[in-house]
């Protein structure tokens, strides 16, 4: 592969917008955006008009096809990621894939299977992991800095169900677990190094449509270290994460999932986001912090990696279970979810 980087977008939508919009202000010799597909070609040429992309598909599977595509960012809703990246790695193309992965765990567990089968890169966009706050805390951990850790805290909620509606479309695997949740679990299992939790149990309030309104969850791993997170699409919470150990605390004030400052024992540690022109507007906060996940891709696929060592396939995996085990205990299926 050559040293640029052309990636293919599939879907016009929200994310894919301040996706396209962050990977304009990489060098041109590193990444480009070589196509953009969406299920209507007229919004395909129009996010294409937008974001000077020189070609538009008005399906998905055409731009899999496309040879000037190198990698191909999937970025439809929750439901529509497992088809997509399927099809992506039968076309022989590498993936980056919007969080949540799947659904359920045997989606992940299929495309995960499907990306090892291939020989092919595969990479849930948990992109928070990538910010360098999100670094700087992994590497205090792995210091042994905070000591033996002991205990997580950890939420995300947003009103969300006022301004998108995915959010509370069951059909479409809305609600706050696999939404925001997902942030949540990242983090306690950033500090439980990957390891799966012995015990977890969890109590949620389901919305009127169907899907997770509030869910607050408590896990325990062997050796002791605990953890509780909450996530809701009806209320405001902390947004913070705080890890506390046997010799400090290390905390990451909101927004946690798209971080720029980090405080260890109480001294602030700011990590500022990249410049961007002020003409560039974002449908989500901090997204131009996704240059962080695109440049590790890139980095990934230049080392010839089936997988990114920050984001391993195998806690992709782990995530969906704790997803999946949290959604089974408040009774919560989706169509996905098999009898
Ligand atoms: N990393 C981050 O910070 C964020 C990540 N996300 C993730 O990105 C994904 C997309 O979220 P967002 O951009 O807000 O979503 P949108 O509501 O913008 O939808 C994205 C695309 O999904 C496709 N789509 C929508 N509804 C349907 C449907 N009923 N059937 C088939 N396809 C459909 C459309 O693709 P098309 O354009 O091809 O028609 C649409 O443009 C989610 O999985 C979410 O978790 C979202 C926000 C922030
Ligand atoms: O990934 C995300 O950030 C979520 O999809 C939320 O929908 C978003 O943060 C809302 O602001």
């Amino acid at each position: 592969m050559e040293t640029v980087l052309r990636w293919g977008l599939l879907s016009a939508g929200l994310i894919s917008h301040d996706f396209a919009t962050a990977l304009r202000s990489l060098p041109r010799s590193e990444h480009q955006i070589a196509a953009v597909a969406a299920r209507d070609l007229g919004r395909a040429q129009d996010f294409a008009r937008r974001h000077e992309i020189p070609k538009s598909y008005g399906s998905y599977e055409e731009l899999m096809k496309d040879p000037d595509v190198d990698v191909v960012y999937v970025a439809p809703q929750h439901p529509q990621h497992l088809g997509a990246v399927l099809q992506c790695l039968a076309a022989g193309k590498p993936v980056l894939c919007e969080k949540p992965l799947g659904v359920t765990t045997a989606e992940v567990r299929e495309m995960v299977a499907a990306a090892r089968a291939r020989g092919l890169f595969l990479m849930e966009a948990i992109w928070t992991r990538f910010f360098p706050a999100a670094e700087e805390l992994r590497a205090l951990l792995s210091q042994g800095i905070l000591g033996e850790v002991r205990l997580v805290r950890v939420d995300f909620g947003i009103e969300l169900e006022q301004f998108l509606d995915r959010s509370t479309d069951w059909a479409q695997a809305g609600g706050g677990l696999l939404d925001l949740g997902i942030y949540c679990i990242q983090y306690i299992s950033m500090v439980a190094g990957g390891r799966r939790p012995e015990k977890i149990h969890a109590v949620g309030l389901l919305h009127a449509k169907g899907v997770d309104d509030t869910v607050t969850t408590v896990l325990q791993y062997p050796g002791g270290l605990q953890a509780s997170f909450s996530c809701s699409i009806t209320t405001k919470l902390s947004n913070s994460f705080t890890v506390f150990g046997s010799k400090g605390e290390a905390e990451i004030p909101p927004f946690m999932h798209c971080p720029t400052e980090l405080v260890v024992n109480g001294k602030s540690t700011q990590f500022p986001l990249p410049k961007v022109a002020d003409t560039e507007k974002f449908n989500f906060s901090n997204s131009i912090g996704m240059v962080y996940e695109a440049q590790h891709v890139r980095q990934c696929l230049l080392q010839g990696l089936k997988e990114s060592p920050v984001m391993p396939l195998a806690e992709s995996e782990l995530l969906a279970d704790i997803l999946e085990e949290a959604r089974r205990q408040i009774g919560l299926r989706f169509l996905q979810d098999r009898a």
